[in-house]
């Protein structure tokens, strides 16, 4: 279980700090292996501050966070280390996740090699994550410039399935690729989770996608959490106007 208790993150903005702005404002959650949770909410509400807190890329101002029962809130970045395999974060823009000065196999070598995984199983593996992340192996000497935006989506999740994560962040994480290739993300996702008990934190905007994909969703305004619930209940029986105004407003974009 990752569990979020009373997290805060106030950013101060000006010269000495004189400026603060309160982006998540004491927000409690908890996800559980296997769960895939939907969080929604209109731009600037605070959605990927509350992903990049759950696995520790941000400190927060307050509040504590579990993993598994222990309290990592507090933990150095080094004693931070063995808990960082098991909490991964996928982003929007798949390119920043790479060394444009390495290729796919050397971004996905460099998973191995951190994992302590000798040389002659290197193959092997690779095969097989490439596989369940469909990723052809046929470009896997090329460099992010020279391959398409789902091509280094798919690279960057066999580099994060090697790691064999218990829970996934996953920040808009097909919103820049076309709509057949993430069909297929979306798709190898929810296997993924379901087949491999991975409990993954699914922001998005598209509030479709969400309905389709998450057991549960939280939506988020200002910064704190105003409404929760299972999927089906959340989008048949909004119970606040601000989103009913986030569901009219995602179907008139579509
Ligand atoms: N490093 C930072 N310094 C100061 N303010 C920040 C910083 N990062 C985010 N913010 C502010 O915190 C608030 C929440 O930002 P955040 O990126 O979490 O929103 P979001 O819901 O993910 O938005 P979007 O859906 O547009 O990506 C915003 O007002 C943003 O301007």
């Amino acid at each position: 279980m990752l569990e979020l208790a009373g997290i805060s993150k106030i950013f101060r903005t000006c010269f000495m700090g004189r400026n603060q702005k309160v982006a998540v404002d004491c927000v409690s959650f908890r996800l559980k292996e296997g769960e895939i949770l939907g969080l929604v909410g209109e731009s600037g509400c605070g959605k990927s501050t509350l992903g990049r807190l759950a696995v520790r890329l941000l400190q927060p101002s307050g509040g504590c966070i579990f993993l598994d029962g222990k309290d990592v809130t507090e933990l150095s970045e080094r004693q931070f280390r063995e808990y960082r395999q098991k909490i991964q974060i996928i982003f929007q823009h798949p390119e920043s996740a790479l060394d444009p000065h390495f290729t796919l196999m050397d971004s996905i070598r460099e998973a191995f090699n951190r994992l302590s995984i000798p040389k002659s199983e290197h193959q092997t593996l690779l095969e097989q994550l490439a596989d369940e992340a469909n990723l052809p192996l046929d470009i896997i000497d090329r460099y992010p410039n020279q391959v398409s935006g789902g091509e280094i989506q798919r690279a960057v999740l066999t580099r994060v399935f090697a790691f064999k994560p218990s829970y996934l962040v996953l920040d808009e994480p097909t919103s820049m690729l076309d709509v057949s290739v993430q069909a297929h993300i979306l798709q190898l996702l929810k296997k993924k989770a379901r087949e491999d008990n991975m409990g993954m934190l699914f922001i998005s905007h598209d509030l479709e996608v969400v309905r389709a994909m998450c057991d549960r969703v939280l939506v988020m305004k200002e910064g704190r959490i105003i409404e929760e619930g299972t999927a089906d209940k959340i989008f048949t029986d909004p119970s606040t106007p601000y989103l009913h105004k986030l569901i009219a407003d995602c179907h008139d974009t579509i």
